[in-house]
């Protein structure tokens, strides 16, 4: 607290304007790592070691930079330094990791529960309504492939009030940051342990992060299971990708560790150069496919006409392993979450008590706004909308409802009438602990007041009963300044950043 003190001596009387001042730089200082003047050292140094560790991103501002590799690159936006987690609440997230793995393979399997549960939203989301009709298609016939494969992030936030770890949501596609996360970790690791000589900071309370190698071994082990030696993984990815780095980071891992080709395709490029052979294999550009990671296809804005729908059944006919399958997408519906959490049903599919209510605990409180019974709760959150996040099906950041726009929509909604309440969820708005960090965006530093919010990304492979892998692959942390509703690193609002345990 360097800082603090050297304030209050400066200002020598203890006049009560120096006491409050350094009482406010006390709780600003307590949270921040180190003062600022040592931050202000640090970030020449961090910037020089992202640059030389491929810690980029598209400068938005260069117009190739999304398309064009090694042109207009950027750091990522970041945090200094890592951001004090409790242990505790980071060892129980890992812990859940496999159990939301087994839990998404078992919702996948019950077609009645999927279709049910998304029946009144299919009638107000088109999106949905897409993903549903293709799965009757698939299922109509005949599913190709036994193997499954689920890379998934499941996010969580620490609600100050009681402590609980909550659960944000379970990602079950696209996935950003299995590359940029591990490099993360490894720039903290890198900087922490510089301090420990001149500060009190412990570089053994970073946790490695080994996400790029368990998300490169499981698409091998998935690549291995189908069996085919001369087939390559495909990528499939959005025309322009500000985050290109974070997926290549993953490809040259695949490449490295296992010889295993992967190409990337647009949506568009598929259904102009795929085919499916007369046993099912599909075919890109004249190579063979034998798995298909997904990091696009996401959102609507993927499918910008048939074309994309068509590359989207084309490979989900074809035998090739897909992550994920229509059926584990439609499992990481908002929808689902809210569904999974109401009594009983989640014990349906986790019959060990155990197990269950572990994966209780971590819920925070959902609520479908179809039939009678929400009517309690709407009103509740039109009373008291700062306590609630309406969401609507959607993937990619920037698409949920917050504060007194809860209250609004909500009206507007009742208003319309009809089933345009069914594509949306309420859920309990969670409020994690204050911090203060240095965020690095753009080559300068500031020290804001932040929150943050944990990704624990899983991997899952599986052959018909033969669960090949299930684990913990590694972690994120996503840092915001306090006072912003969204958090997306993509959409602007957060850092990557990653847990200081403590
Ligand atoms: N550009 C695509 C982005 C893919 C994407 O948006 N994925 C969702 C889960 S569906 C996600 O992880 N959101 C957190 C993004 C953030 O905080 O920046 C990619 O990276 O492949
Ligand atoms: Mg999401």
């Amino acid at each position: 607290s360097g800082l603090a003190t050297r304030r209050a001596t400066e200002s020598s009387s203890s006049s009560s304007s120096a006491l409050k001042e350094m009482e406010e730089v006390q709780f600003a200082e307590s949270e921040a790592l180190v003062p600022a003047g040592v931050a202000n050292d640090l970030v020449p140094e961090a910037l020089v070691w992202a640059a030389l560790h491929g810690f980029v991103v598209g400068d938005r501002s260069v117009a190739s930079s999304g398309t064009t590799p090694g042109v207009g690159m950027a750091h990522v936006p970041f945090s200094l330094l890592p951001t004090p987690i409790p242990a505790t609440a980071f060892a129980q997230a890992v812990e859940l990791s496999s159990l939301f793995n087994d839990l998404i393979d078992r919702v996948s399997l019950d077609v009645d529960f999927l279709k049910q549960a998304l029946a009144r939203t299919q009638k107000a989301d088109d999106f949905t309504a897409r993903l549903l009709s293709m799965y009757s298609t698939i299922l109509d016939e005949g599913v190709k492939q036994d193997i499954r494969l689920g890379l998934s992030r499941s996010d969580y936030m620490l609600d100050v009030a009681t402590g609980d770890l909550l659960q944000v949501e379970l990602n079950t596609i696209s996935c950003s940051y299995p590359g940029l996360g591990s490099v993360v970790s490894d720039l903290h690791k890198y900087l922490v342990t510089e301090l420990e000589s001149s500060t009190k900071l412990d570089s053994s309370r970073v946790p490695e992060n080994k996400v790029t190698e368990g998300f490169a071994k499981a698409l091998s082990l998935a690549w291995k299971e189908y069996g085919n030696k001369s087939a390559a993984i495909l990528m499939v990815v959005q025309g322009e990708e500000w985050n290109m780095y974070d997926q290549h980071w993953l490809s040259y891992r695949v490449k490295e560790l296992y010889g295993i080709r992967v190409i990337r395709k647009t949506l568009a490029q598929v259904h102009a150069q795929g085919s499916i052979t007369a046993d099912g294999m599909l075919v890109i550009d004249g190579q063979a496919v034998s798995v298909v990671y997904y990091r696009s296809g996401y959102t609507p804005a993927d499918y910008p006409s048939e074309v994309e729908w068509e590359a989207r059944l084309l490979m989900e006919r074809s035998s090739a392993v897909k992550c994920p399958s229509i059926s584990y997408h439609l499992v990481g519906a908002k929808k689902i979450q809210q569904e999974l959490a109401l009594p009983g049903v989640l014990e349906r599919f986790v019959p060990d008590k155990q197990v269950a209510a572990s994966l209780r605990k971590c819920f925070a409180g959902l609520w479908g706004l179809e039939g009678a019974e929400s009517e309690s709760i709407i009103q509740t959150a039109i009373k008291e909308p700062h306590r609630f996040v309406l969401k609507p099906q959607r993937e990619g950041g920037g698409n949920n409802t917050y504060g007194d726009d809860v209250a609004s929509k909500l009206t507007e909604l009742i208003a319309a009438g009809g089933d345009g309440l069914a594509a949306y969820i309420l859920m309990q708005r969670i409020f994690p602990a204050v911090h203060t960090s240095y965020l690095v965006r753009r080559g300068a530093y500031s020290a804001e007041k932040t929150v943050s919010e944990l990704g624990i990304f899983g991997a899952y492979v599986r052959n018909g009963d033969r669960v090949i892998l299930n684990e913990q692959s590694g972690h994120l942390l996503r840092t915001k300044v306090s006072h912003s509703n969204e958090g997306g690193v993509a959409s602007g609002y957060a850092v990557l950043d990653s847990p200081y345990l403590s």
